[in-house]
């Protein structure tokens, strides 16, 4: 029912970028990953991925999981959106290809109208703005149906609505789904909203991993406390 990352290790010009020895990730449980910049946040989302090759890690499934087709998902924090519609754009995370037009089109306005683009459907998705492009590359990721979703700072460029829509789209999905997800983010309000658990990094180690609640009203490390010091004095 986890899945287990070992001795992911970054290091570039001779500093250690990602120290991680051991963490592991529970089904169907939302995790923050919390810390000040340069922590190695992305370092770290981008090592369980596996996107960045130069990088040592091992990922391990236990056996008896049920993720069966253990597959990862991962979205950087600058959103890629191909030169066609916005529809088109999501239709590209349907894993199966069979779907008729009029599914595809249906199952992608759900999408859309969770993370409120709905009526952007036709549009030319290269003439969004940031934050609406980071809707639809969001809309386009879940619409995958990964078993993990690992995403990097997924309100960073929207508004408050964006970031309310997609919050509750995240906690429908693992709620309906059980689907497991892994998000970076630098505000401490959003992860007390819909983290079962937060992570927190510093200089590219993990220094304290726990319940939500617990890590944020009573962080057992001096740098976190450091962290969300100016947090709670808001
Ligand atoms: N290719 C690279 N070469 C050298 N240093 C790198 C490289 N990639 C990342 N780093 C360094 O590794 C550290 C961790 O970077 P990372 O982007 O993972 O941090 P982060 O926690 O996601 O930060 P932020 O909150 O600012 O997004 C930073 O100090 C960064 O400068």
């Amino acid at each position: 029912m986890r899945v287990e990352i070992k001795k992911a290790k970054k290091i570039c010009d001779n500093k250690i970028i990602l120290d991680v020895e051991d963490v592991c990730l529970e089904t169907g449980k939302i995790y923050a990953l919390l810390g000040p910049n340069g922590a190695g946040k992305t370092t770290l989302l981008r090592a369980i991925s596996g996107v960045d090759k130069g990088c040592v890690r091992e990922v391990s499934f236990e056996a008896s999981d049920p993720w069966s087709s253990r597959s990862i998902g991962y979205m950087p924090q600058s959103a890629y959106l191909f030169d066609t519609t916005v529809e088109k754009n999501v239709f590209l995370g349907f894993a199966d290809k069979s779907y008729s037009k009029q599914k595809m089109e249906k199952l992608a306005f759900d999408a859309l109208e969770k993370v409120g683009m709905d009526k952007f459907a036709k549009s030319k998705a290269r003439s969004l703005s940031g934050g609406e492009s980071q809707r639809v590359a969001l809309a386009r990721m879940l619409v995958m149906k990964k078993d993990l979703i690992l995403l990097d700072e997924p309100t960073s460029a929207t508004d408050v609505v964006g970031a309310e829509l997609i919050e509750s789209y995240l906690m429908d999905l693992n709620k309906s789904y059980g689907m497991t997800f892994v998000f970076s983010t630098h505000n401490p309000s959003q992860a007390s909203r819909i983290a079962h658990e937060v992570i927190f990094m510093n200089n590219g180690r993990i220094c304290e991993k726990g319940d939500a609640r617990e890590v944020l009203d009573n962080p057992g490390e001096a740098e976190t406390e450091k962290f969300l010091k100016n947090w709670r004095l808001k």
